[in-house]
């Protein structure tokens, strides 16, 4: 099933041309990682995937309807089937990581075991810390918990692993990798960690001057003769 499908989609900000016409599209199930070096416009295009940022030309159709002509309403509903990683803001200050955690499975109507959470994400030792006396990768761990509490169909990471520790960044994608399996939910991340891609994404696409130079499976990229993703991402981007 189809749940993204992205067709000349074109943003600029001012008269720096960002997106240049993407063609991208996301099944269900699938983990497509999106790669590209600096300022290549990956937030941009996820924060567009996440109903966040309005784009200039072209098509984007979420669960097969064009963002564009939905009204606000219609625009919630949606929204209640994608998930984003939460930036930390101010309002998390008073908040243990327990009560986070239950306010947003109670927002979400989640059936997801906090306890369970809690264990999966190694949480228990902070289970009862202020979520801003946090280390910045635990804040990163708890924001990503939240997102999955909401059990979405389609999950979007912007860099979900920077910053965080390899055994952090293990027991992320050992999570990831089962909630696309339990779920068969849909994952979309960024990530300058090529190895990562290699391993983890089903799919690959890479952010070029604009535009999607590759959009392709990760075994389709390696079998055009790459030693890896990381070969190839450094012979196909020039600094
Ligand atoms: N709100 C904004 N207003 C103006 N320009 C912006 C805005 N957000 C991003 N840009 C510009 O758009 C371009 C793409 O930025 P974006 O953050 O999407 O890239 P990125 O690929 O995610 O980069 P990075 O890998 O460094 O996170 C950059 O030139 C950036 O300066």
């Amino acid at each position: 099933m189809e749940i993204v499908r992205v067709s000349n989609l074109q943003k600029a900000y001012g008269d720096n041309k960002v997106l240049k016409g993407i063609e991208f599209t996301a099944n269900a199930g699938e983990v497509i990682g999106v790669i590209g070096k600096n300022g290549a416009g990956k937030s941009t295009f996820l924060e567009i995937l996440m109903t966040l940022k309005p784009y200039d030309e072209g098509n984007v159709l979420l669960f097969d309807k064009e963002l564009r002509v939905l009204s606000t309403s219609q625009l919630e509903q949606i929204r209640k089937d994608i998930s984003a990683v939460l930036q930390p803001t101010q309002f998390y200050k008073t908040l243990k990581v327990v009560e986070l955690l239950k306010l947003f499975k109670a927002y979400y109507n989640s059936p997801v075991d906090i306890e369970q959470i809690i264990a999966d994400f190694k949480l228990q030792p902070h289970r009862r810390k202020y979520f801003d006396k946090l280390s910045g990768g635990w804040k990163q761990i708890v924001s990503l918990a939240i997102a999955f509490l909401s059990e979405p169909k389609m999950l979007i990471l912007d860099e979900p692993t920077t910053g965080l520790d390899p055994h952090m960044r293990n027991m992320l994608w050992t999570y990831i990798t089962d909630y696309n399996k339990r779920t068969g939910g849909t994952v979309i991340l960024t990530t300058h960690n090529m190895d990562e891609v290699e391993l983890y994404c089903d799919k690959v696409m890479l952010l070029n001057e604009g535009i999607n130079e590759v959009f392709d499976t990760t075994e389709g990229i390696l079998s055009t003769g790459y030693k890896s993703i990381n070969d190839f991402y450094l012979s196909k981007v020039s600094i």
